[in-house]
């Protein structure tokens, strides 16, 4: 198990403190008045993608000292522990190699003395013979018709991460070959998807890591039960299903052929697997060559988080730089704003990936941390969220680090579309550092031509405090080598938060409780009577539940 000293305990945390309340002192526009160099001191450059982190409360001294914290956190053997197979998931007794499925070096990887590599390049030649065949129209269902519609069964890491990376590459999707995805154990989710659907063109991935989940089965079992309505022959349900599981028993219990399975393995975690066979649904839509860019791209993001010096390391700035705002400003979010209508899903995706990650409050040592672990997530495409919070990003009593997100060149070159958004996306950060002045607003009223009694009142409503932080991501193009990097980089960095936070990132207790409970709440609704084993409350919901069904 890794020994890290506790985040507070360090000798960094508490030069961190002191500096804090000098540094907080000085707004971010003061600080590039005081070196207008920033750009240059305060960025990386690594292939298509640039980031630009001089837009933040931070001098050299705070990234010497929370460069600091990395090093006294023990985050150099972590990382070593992580990519050479240890059993960093303690709690579930796992390796966590995500990193090895996308292992283009094709470098041996152990686990319990074994090199899982040549696993994974199997898997990755059957998923690569399989896509083919699908693509090619080789893969004929029952009447011998080709697949024209691919319905992804899956929920969480099992369903977000193919969500993401085929709407963000669907610039990348083949003509003529649609995916869609089911997630919810909503009865209108899998209707909704199903309704347009022909049983004779679709082809069903039920993916599950354990191949238990609740939702992940119910929608499979309707899936197959909407099948058989029409093919009416079991026989069939081969050509239509395949599984993408860890769990081969159950997998062939619920009658797919194990020849249709797709194997992945405990130590890649569900919120990190969409570079395993869970990303079969990607490998059809955009092609396996481009699947291959997707982890070379993470791959490079791979080598790059584990051989670069902290101080010029992308995914380690952007986690100290979280815990600079975490946990000495007391933000208690962080927004994602990619500037990329594809990107849609990415803000959605990180929820899981961050927020299961890191939303611990038991330490490595079982005791309760007493400081603030990971933020919540959240965020939409820009420009849309201009239109929605970003008043309180700019106007808020809440601090708000921003990531903002986007591709220099677009997919859809239209006009002068892209030019627009891109001019919004420089601005915003501009607007978020520097704010607006109470004279600055002030003139602007009576440049307006108002009244001096309308200046007056209205004045304080139109002035920016700024100082707000954000980083800046641009790439080149959101291609599949830069996307791939671009999850790695985040993976990475929910990774330098947990060891700074001294938290096992990589198990989920957290979601077994309301599952648990659910389980005994579902047999109560199998009949009318009223209910009297819960509180009040719940047993009040259920029983007008009853009265109003
Ligand atoms: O892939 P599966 O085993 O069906 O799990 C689905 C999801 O459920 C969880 O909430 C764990 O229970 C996520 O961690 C996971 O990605």
């Amino acid at each position: 198990m890794l020994s890290t000293t506790p985040f507070d305990k360090t000798a960094a945390y508490k030069k961190l403190k002191t500096h804090h309340k000098t540094i907080s002192q000085k707004d971010i526009k003061t600080l590039f008045e005081e070196d207008p160099d920033r750009f240059k001191k305060f960025s990386i450059r690594l292939g298509d993608i640039v980031l630009d982190y001089s837009k933040n409360r931070i001098n050299s001294r705070t990234r010497s000292y929370l460069v600091q914290l990395a090093e006294e956190s023990g985050l150099a053997d972590a990382i070593e522990q992580m990519f050479s197979g240890g059993k960093i998931n303690a709690t579930e007794g796992r390796a966590v190699l995500h990193t090895a499925l996308r292992n283009r070096s094709n470098t041996p990887v152990e686990v319990d003395g074994k090199d899982v590599m040549p696993d994974i390049n199997e898997v990755l030649e059957k998923m690569k013979d399989f896509s083919g065949r699908v693509r090619s129209g080789n893969w004929k269902g029952y009447t011998g018709k080709e697949i024209t519609d691919i319905v992804n069964i899956g929920i969480g890491g099992s369903d977000l991460g193919p969500v993401m990376v085929t709407e963000a590459l669907k610039a990348y999707g083949k003509k003529g070959l649609n995916v869609h995805f089911v997630s919810n154990v909503d009865g209108t989710h899998i209707a909704e998807t199903l309704k347009p659907l022909d049983p004779e063109t679709t082809l069903f991935m039920i993916a599950s890591k354990t191949f238990t989940t609740q939702e992940t089965m119910a929608n499979a079992v309707s899936a197959r039960d909407w099948f058989l309505e029409k093919a009416n022959d079991q026989e069939q349900v081969k050509k239509h299903f395949v599984a993408i599981s860890t769990n081969r028993t159950e997998v062939e219990k619920f009658g797919i052929d194990p020849e249709n399975m797709f194997g992945f393995w405990d130590w890649v975690g569900g919120r990190y697997s969409l570079w395993s066979a869970i990303g079969l649904s990607i490998a059809c839509f955009v092609g396996f060559q481009n699947f291959e860019q997707l982890l070379a791209g993470a791959h490079d993001m791979d080598k790059h988080f584990r051989t670069t010096k902290f101080e010029r390391n992308i995914p380690v700035i952007l986690a100290l730089l979280g815990v600079w705002y975490n946990n000495f400003f007391n933000a208690q979010s962080h927004a994602i704003l990619p500037y990329d209508q594809y990107m849609h899903r990415f803000a959605a995706y990180f929820q899981q990936g961050d927020m299961e990650s890191n939303g611990k409050y038991v330490g490595r040592d079982g005791q309760p941390v007493d400081y603030q672990t990971g933020p919540v997530i959240w965020g939409e495409p820009g420009t849309n969220g201009q239109h929605a919070f970003y008043q309180l990003i700019h106007q808020g009593t809440k601090l708000i680090p921003c990531d903002f997100i986007a591709p220099a060149t677009s997919h859809n070159p239209l006009g002068d579309h892209h030019k627009m958004l891109l001019s919004n996306f420089f601005a915003q950060t501009e607007a978020l550092m520097n704010g607006k002045t109470y004279d600055q607003a002030k003139a602007e009223l009576e440049a307006a031509g108002k009244k001096k009694e309308e200046i007056d009142f209205l004045t304080p409503f139109k002035v920016f405090t700024g100082n707000k932080p954000t980083n800046s991501i641009l790439v080149k193009k959101i291609t599949p080598k830069v996307l791939g990097s671009l999850i790695a980089m985040y993976e990475h960095k929910i990774f330098v938060q947990g060891i700074i936070w001294n938290i096992f990132s990589f198990d989920q207790w957290g979601v077994e409780l309301g599952k648990q409970l659910a389980n005994n709440i579902y047999p109560e609704l199998q009949n009318d009577w009223p209910v009297t084993s819960h509180d009040s409350s719940t047993n009040g919901l259920i029983n007008q539940y009853k009265r109003w069904r």
